[in-house]
């Protein structure tokens, strides 16, 4: 499907020429280069990519800007993140028609509120809009030449981002003050800044006549109905907790909307485009639609809430995989997206009333732009509202020394806050979490774990490892041969026990078209047993999975199917190797064992620091007790019949069997009080088979918040059999 956020330019049934037409000085203004504008308006934003050839340079730039993003060793995972993407995103642009929009609107918006300003605010006339992106041309650091060459009296950098982020326009208003650093500004041109403007009527307005005209698109059955879906970009949470005030701006956004809609619709704030592995604000827009949908509701309207015209994530995103492909999905009845702002007509007037009463005020700086969040730890926030910020020249009445005073003065309270509250210093490690949290999400330098850490398990390097594992695992979406680095593995692998020939032979005996099967036997479940094996087929496991799925899904619970969620995803990159931790022994009643852990490389310490550093940030780490597990999870993730149709990304940790129960009837789902047994069938139907089986299900949760899941696991009398059968439940008791 190809969509062009270029070729809907047109739509809206607003002339745009009307504005256009010749008026004294404001078209020659932007017609003419050689005229000197007296007000030159800097439309800031963050840019898309217009050609696809852009598009590596373009993830470059977001991938190594410190305030979109804080990577370990930035300078090099960010171009190798960067690089790995370039294809993906490529993709995504050609199926939009090429390039990102974003360029031709910006103008265009621009091009119209200088006409409309020089109508309504003539002694400040004759005005002339520059973009200035931050990722793409034209750069705003090129602009702001342009503009010093061109010499208005005065320059507007009005953000396009209607809701405050340090990660967007935070990063755009640095950019330029890092830009004057060092520079002698040229003092005949004043400066002044509109940082955000979440609620400006207009605005709301605007977005109140996009969401009339999907709503005037159902039947009048079902126009009540349809669930408003405010859809903004969504924030990693480390960003939340340092206070940017980006969510509830975009809240604050929505609500204005709805009670300018009188309320007419249900509705709900959801968040898209998550990028990387941490976690980011929830609930997020597909899995809204999909959770909706299986409450029964089936009409949507999705409102791209947090940026003025369309670009890749409204065309890609919203239009082809929500309300495309997802939609198709979950069957939904009717789903709709609003248009962006856009032209609107009043939209152009929101912008022309946001700059005019700027113009007419008195007030070059936000204060709020002065204040930083209050867990901001960024040097260069630091540096450019203290510092770099006084050198431009003000376009008020307010002398630079007052104005350096609102620097002075927060300056003062900055450095007043004592640096100390960034260590990490206290045990027991719960209460140490938000503080990690909190303070490790810039890159900071090492001095500020100067202080001793009393907690054994959590060093500077294992956080940053785990950081860079992260993003690592993340970052690729194949399995790859650095994951066969088995040599290491292979030499200290101890084999646990001596049954391991004896089931390969009885499972292929009865599985004959079992071209590959691996697995590995242990004694019987007992303290401390835990998976060891796997089962994989390239071609039979379609069909076990299929089995699975619906036997499980049907003779359960007709409830439990609509709570079916995506199967699990395990990502593994090429940089994440594993090596061998730490062996232990054990036994049970019956046998002695012995289990190998093994950790991606990276980690520095034991098995247990990776665990305790992973637990601290709620992230599960993937480590294999033994070769087999190891070679089984690979082979499984190689095996395209597992990988094709997983959308979810997370860590796998292949962790302990909770119970092995002496026979089904002992374990069961409730549902509303009822008891559902769990109906497990055996992969071949073998009656002699099944008399031995025993039942066993493994429950893991990738955080705390998230949804239980579910591993099926097969016993049979004193060995088991694990296989990757996964599926994410929410909302059933398990009662043993
Ligand atoms: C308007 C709000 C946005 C916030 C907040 C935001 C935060 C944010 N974004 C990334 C990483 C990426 N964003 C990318 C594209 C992109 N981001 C926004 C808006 C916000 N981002 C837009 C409108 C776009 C698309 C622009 C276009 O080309 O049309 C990308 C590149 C695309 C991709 O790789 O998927 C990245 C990467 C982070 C990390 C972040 C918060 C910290
Ligand atoms: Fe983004």
């Amino acid at each position: 499907m190809m969509r062009s956020g270029i070729q809907k330019l047109p739509q809206n049934g607003f002339n745009i020429y009307q504005l256009l037409k010749p008026r004294n000085f404001s078209l020659s203004a932007r017609n003419c280069d050689n005229l000197r504008p007296k007000t030159a308006i800097l439309m800031l934003n963050m840019g898309g990519p217009q050609t696809k050839d852009q598009v590596g340079d373009y993830l470059h730039r977001i991938m190594t800007d410190r305030e979109m993003m804080q990577l370990p060793f930035q300078d090099t995972l960010g171009p190798y993140i960067a690089r790995k993407r370039t294809a993906e995103v490529q993709k995504k642009y050609e199926e939009i028609g090429g390039g990102s929009p974003i360029l031709k609107w910006t103008q265009l918006q621009g091009s119209l509120l200088c006409n409309r300003l020089d109508q309504v605010s003539p002694e400040t006339a004759p005005h002339k809009s520059y973009v200035g992106f931050r990722y793409v041309t034209p750069f705003t650091e090129d602009t702001i030449k342009e503009i010093e060459s061109d010499g208005p009296e005065r320059v507007v950098i009005f953000s396009q981002y209607p809701q405050y982020s340090c990660a967007t326009s935070g990063s755009s208003f640095n950019s330029i003050f890092t830009h004057f650093n060092g520079k002698k500004p040229n003092k005949n041109i004043k400066w002044s800044m509109i940082d955000r403007w979440p609620t400006h009527h207009l605005l709301v307005k605007t977005f109140a006549e996009r969401i009339k005209e999907k709503l005037a698109e159902f039947t009048d059955d079902k126009r009540d109905d349809a669930i408003l879906l405010f859809s903004a970009h969504s924030l990693p949470l480390k960003n939340v907790r340092r206070g940017d005030s980006y969510p509830s701006e975009v809240g604050a956004t929505v609500n204005a909307v709805m009670a300018e809609l009188n309320h007419c619709n249900p509705y709900c704030l959801v968040w898209q485009s998550k990028v990387g592995p941490l976690p980011w604000l929830e609930p997020f827009t597909d899995d809204a639609i999909k959770m909706y949908a299986a409450k029964g509701k089936k009409n949507f309207v999705l409102i791209p809430i947090a940026f003025v015209n369309e670009h890749i994530e409204t065309l890609h995103e919203l239009d082809i995989e929500y309300c495309h492909d997802l939609a198709k999905e979950v069957k939904v009845e009717k789903i709709l997206r609003a248009a962006a702002p856009n032209d609107h007509p009043l939209f152009i007037d929101a912008i022309t009333d946001i700059v005019d009463k700027h113009l007419k005020g008195n007030q070059k700086i936000n204060p709020k732009f002065l204040t930083r969040c209050p867990h901001c730890v960024s040097e260069r926030c630091h540096k450019t509202r203290c510092e770099n910020i006084s050198k431009i020249p003000s376009t008020t009445g307010i002398s630079t020394t007052e104005d350096n005073y609102l620097d002075i003065k927060y300056n003062k309270s900055f450095e007043s806050v004592p640096q100390s509250t960034l260590n990490v210093t206290t045990t027991p490690i719960n209460k140490t979490f938000t503080k990690i949290l909190s303070t490790s999400n810039s890159m900071r330098p090492t001095k500020q774990f100067s202080r001793p850490f009393k907690n054994p398990f959590i060093t500077p390097a294992n956080l940053i490892d785990l950081q860079y594992c992260r993003m690592m695992i993340e970052s690729t979406t194949e399995a790859t041969s650095a994951m066969t680095e088995p040599p290491i593995l292979a030499a200290t692998e101890p084999i646990t026990t001596t049954t391991l020939n004896e089931v390969t032979t009885e499972i292929e005996t009865k599985m004959p078209e079992t071209t590959s099967t691996t697995f590995v036997v242990e004694p019987k479940a007992g303290t401390l047993s835990s998976t060891t094996g796997s089962f994989s087929h390239p071609t039979r496991l379609d069909e076990i999975t299929k089995k699975f799925t619906t036997s499980h899904m049907t003779t359960t619970s007709s409830t439990t199917t609509t709570e079916l969620l995506t199967p699990m995803k395990v990502v593994i990159s090429d940089d994440v190797t594993f090596l061998k931790v730490g062996t232990y022994r054990g036994s049970n009643e019956s046998n002695e064992y012995q289990k190998t852990y093994f950790i991606p490389q990276r980690f520095r310490g034991d098995w247990l620091t990776a665990k305790v550093t992973c637990k601290a940030f709620e992230m599960e780490l993937a480590t294999f007790e033994t070769l087999n597990e190891f070679t089984s999870f690979q082979q499984l993730w190689e095996d395209s019949q597992f990988s094709k149709n997983f959308k979810t990304t997370f860590y796998l940790h292949v962790d302990g069997i909770t119970k092995t129960p002496k026979s089904p009837d002992d374990w069961y789902f409730t549902k509303n009080g009822r008891k559902v047994p769990f109906k497990m069938p055996w992969l071949t139907g073998e009656p002699s088979f099944a008399k031995n089986v025993e039942y066993c299900l493994s429950i893991g949760k990738k955080s705390s918040t998230d949804f239980l899941q579910f591993n099926d696991t097969i016993c049979y009398s004193n060995r088991r059999v694990y296989h990757f059968n996964s599926f994410v439940c929410q909302k059933i008791d398990f009662v043993f």
